[in-house]
């Protein structure tokens, strides 16, 4: 059993608990039910924004403890305020201390596209991210069947939702896209070994069909591999221990965006 076996066994026991507890019906008169959703794909673009996506991640099956101390609030405004296009919420509470109210806090306080970071397996958790303030869900294309995966991807845009699909390596990528999809991302961790390779990014750009947005996920520590990522064919870029293992991430985020703005002269904005 790899690690994505574990977390969606775990999971199917969660939602099925959730279910029970938290009617549909009662989601669905959330406040944030009817708040029209910022594009991720838009803001992810846009020429005058960073492309990357930056996450709240505490803790990580292959990291252990990342950052127990950070609060969403400050964080996710600081990330935006640097630069970000986009926020990245883990609400995996079991394998990556995230939850519902992080998401909902960082929805609060931040107009801009934010990511469900999770392992979603059932349309429930799809009106959940709705519920949340989500804009955009993420489905992993090693944890579900093609058919399954686009049934969920449909069922998300009914609700108005953008899809991002992770894959990891040209199989899943070929038996998986379909044209419910927005945003293709290639994730350079491997989940047998853990082991990242910026390589499975190189490989697998030029094999994404261009009507979907491109973002490379995990392992990105060094401004200059967004410059090269971006030649390479990348639109966005998912980041979340680089700044999360610093005490203040918002400040790592500024700083990497600053860096990333000298190595790219034609990127004319600045920090807020
Ligand atoms: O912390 P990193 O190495 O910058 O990676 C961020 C993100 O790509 C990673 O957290 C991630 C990618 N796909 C996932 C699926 C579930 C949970 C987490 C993830």
């Amino acid at each position: 059993m790899n690690i994505l076996d574990k977390i969606i066994a775990h999971k199917k026991e969660e939602v099925a608990e959730r279910k029970s507890l938290v009617p549909t019906k009662l989601l669905e008169r959330s406040v944030f039910f009817d708040n029209k959703v910022v594009s991720m794909k838009k803001y992810v673009t846009h020429p005058e924004k960073t492309g990357i996506i930056a996450e709240f991640k505490r803790k990580s099956p292959s990291k252990g403890a990342i950052n127990s101390a950070a609060k969403v609030e400050k964080t996710s405004i600081g990330y935006m305020q640097s630069g970000a296009s986009a926020l990245s919420i883990l609400t995996d509470k079991e394998f990556f201390g995230g939850s519902n109210e992080d998401l909902a806090t960082a929805r609060k306080f931040n107009f801009c596209p934010i990511l469900r970071k999770d392992f979603i397996i059932d349309e429930y958790q799809i009106v959940e991210a709705k519920s949340i303030g989500a804009d955009c869900i993420l489905l992993i294309a090693a944890a579900l069947e093609p058919k399954r995966l686009e049934e969920l991807a449909t069922f998300a845009h009914k609700l108005g939702l953008e899809v991002l699909m992770e894959v990891h390596d040209q199989e899943e990528l070929d038996r998986s896209l379909n044209d419910q999809l927005d945003l293709v991302g290639v994730n350079n961790r491997s989940l047998k070994t853990f082991d990242v390779s910026l390589d499975t990014s190189y490989s697998l750009v030029d094999k994404i069909p261009d009507q979907f947005v491109k973002i490379s996920e995990s392992g990105i520590s060094d401004p200059q591999t967004l410059v090269d990522l971006k030649k390479g064919g990348f639109d966005g870029f998912l980041i979340g221990e680089n700044f999360m293992k610093s005490i203040r991430p918002h400040q790592a985020a500024y700083n990497f965006m600053n860096k990333y703005r000298e190595l790219s002269p034609d990127f004319k904005t600045e920090a807020v």
